[in-house]
């Protein structure tokens, strides 16, 4: 069988990501077409793969005959009109969270593909696709902790690019912990409260920084979230979920980890570390934390799409129910009230 011949749209830090992930690790699968607002980003890097050419408007890439399939790693902004796309086409199309940027948009992508009858639309909540994530829901769904009743979660970046605001905390950061609920309590999210704590002084001029989520779930399960997005330190992603017969804590290695930029010195100074205390190196970012996942998470997608499935994993219905989750987000952001999530019902959109 010949291979999947992928077109990337955007070629910033996740499309170069996922390019490489393409090109030396999946298999099975050819980045044929890429293509970035700035041509010439896209012409540098085609140039480095044997048999990838540059096509410079982003429909045309999705419509183009030799593209059995195509990756969105564009802003979310650009991502309603080229999924669109992608349905007229037919073309499966892998996208990289949030699916759009508001609920209707997201809401008109669900129909769409509804209507069509075909699922064709997977989008990035890598997640999933986390050995952690993966063994924590196997736990849920074995009944190790009986019924699980609540998490705790804390989502902490080193910083964010320049012109991230308050309400992307919530729409491009905590998302993930929408869907980390969803998938792990296979249930919706019903209300949404966000408390913003004093800002951290090293934070970005306005930026409500960090924030706190609570989430309650349609059977009453509660889930909290620190969201810290400039703490200069590390990437650091953890869950703890807690069941009526224990609780399970991922995203550590072991025992009591300190994330600091240098080790801490013992109070004699000969550079012992304190005891109890064990300094773990900085993960800089989302593309170590979770490369693995990414991996699995692409491989296993290039696959679905040989086989005619499309989709091996989340869907456009999960894009569409966080993005209802965040748009109550950035109300109780806003507000500081507690928000009702006002969604659809998915037995109202047959197909979907
Ligand atoms: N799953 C995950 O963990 C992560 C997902 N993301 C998502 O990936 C997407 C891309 O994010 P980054 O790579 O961080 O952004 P980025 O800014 O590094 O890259 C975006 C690229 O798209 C290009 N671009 C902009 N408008 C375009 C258009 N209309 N058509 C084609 N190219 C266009 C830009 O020139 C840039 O090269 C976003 O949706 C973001 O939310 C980002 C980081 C992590
Ligand atoms: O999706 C991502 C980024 O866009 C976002 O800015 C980060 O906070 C997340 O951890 C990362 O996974």
């Amino acid at each position: 069988m010949t291979d999947l011949r992928i077109a990337v749209l955007g070629v910033g830090m996740m499309g170069a990501d996922h390019v490489a992930r393409i090109t030396e690790r999946t298999k099975g699968a050819s980045v044929t077409v890429l293509n970035d607002y700035f041509p010439d980003k896209a012409e540098e890097l085609a140039a480095t793969i044997p048999g990838c050419r540059v096509i410079n408007d982003p429909l045309d890439a999705i419509a183009d005959p030799e593209v059995d399939a195509v990756i969105l790693a564009t802003p979310g902004p650009t991502h309603e009109k080229q999924l669109l796309a992608c349905l007229e086409a037919g073309k499966p199309v892998m996208c990289e969270k949030p699916l759009t940027t508001d609920v209707s948009t997201s809401l008109e992508v669900v129909k769409r593909e509804a209507e069509l009858g075909r699922r064709l639309i997977q989008v990035g909540f890598m997640r999933r696709f986390d050995h952690e994530y993966e063994q924590l829901k196997a736990l849920i769904d074995n009944g190790t902790f009986g019924q699980p009743l609540l998490a705790h979660c804390v989502h902490r970046n080193p910083a964010v690019p320049p012109g991230f605001d308050s309400s992307m905390i919530v729409k491009d950061s905590l998302v993930h912990e929408v869907d980390v609920t969803r998938f792990l309590f296979d249930e919706e999210i019903t209300s949404v409260q966000i408390i913003a704590p004093g800002s951290n002084p090293n934070a970005p001029e306005g930026l409500k920084d960090p924030q706190i989520a609570i989430f309650t779930t349609e059977s009453g399960r509660h889930v909290d979230v620190e969201c810290f997005v400039s703490t200069g330190v590390a990437y650091e992603v953890r869950t703890e979920l807690v069941g009526e017969l224990g609780s399970a804590f991922i995203g550590l290695d072991q025992g009591l980890v300190r994330k600091q930029r240098n080790p801490v010195q013992s109070a004699s100074g000969d550079g012992r570390k304190v005891a109890g205390i064990q300094s773990s190196d900085i993960t800089p970012s989302f593309v170590e934390r979770f490369g693995a996942a990414y991996d699995v998470e692409i491989q296993r997608w290039v696959n679905a799409v040989r086989r005619g499935d499309n989709v091996d994993g989340p869907g456009a219905w999960d894009g569409y129910a966080a993005a209802a989750v965040c748009a109550a987000g950035v109300k109780a952001l806003e507000t500081g009230e507690p928000q009702t999530v006002e969604m659809v019902s998915r037995a109202s959109i047959p197909g979907a």
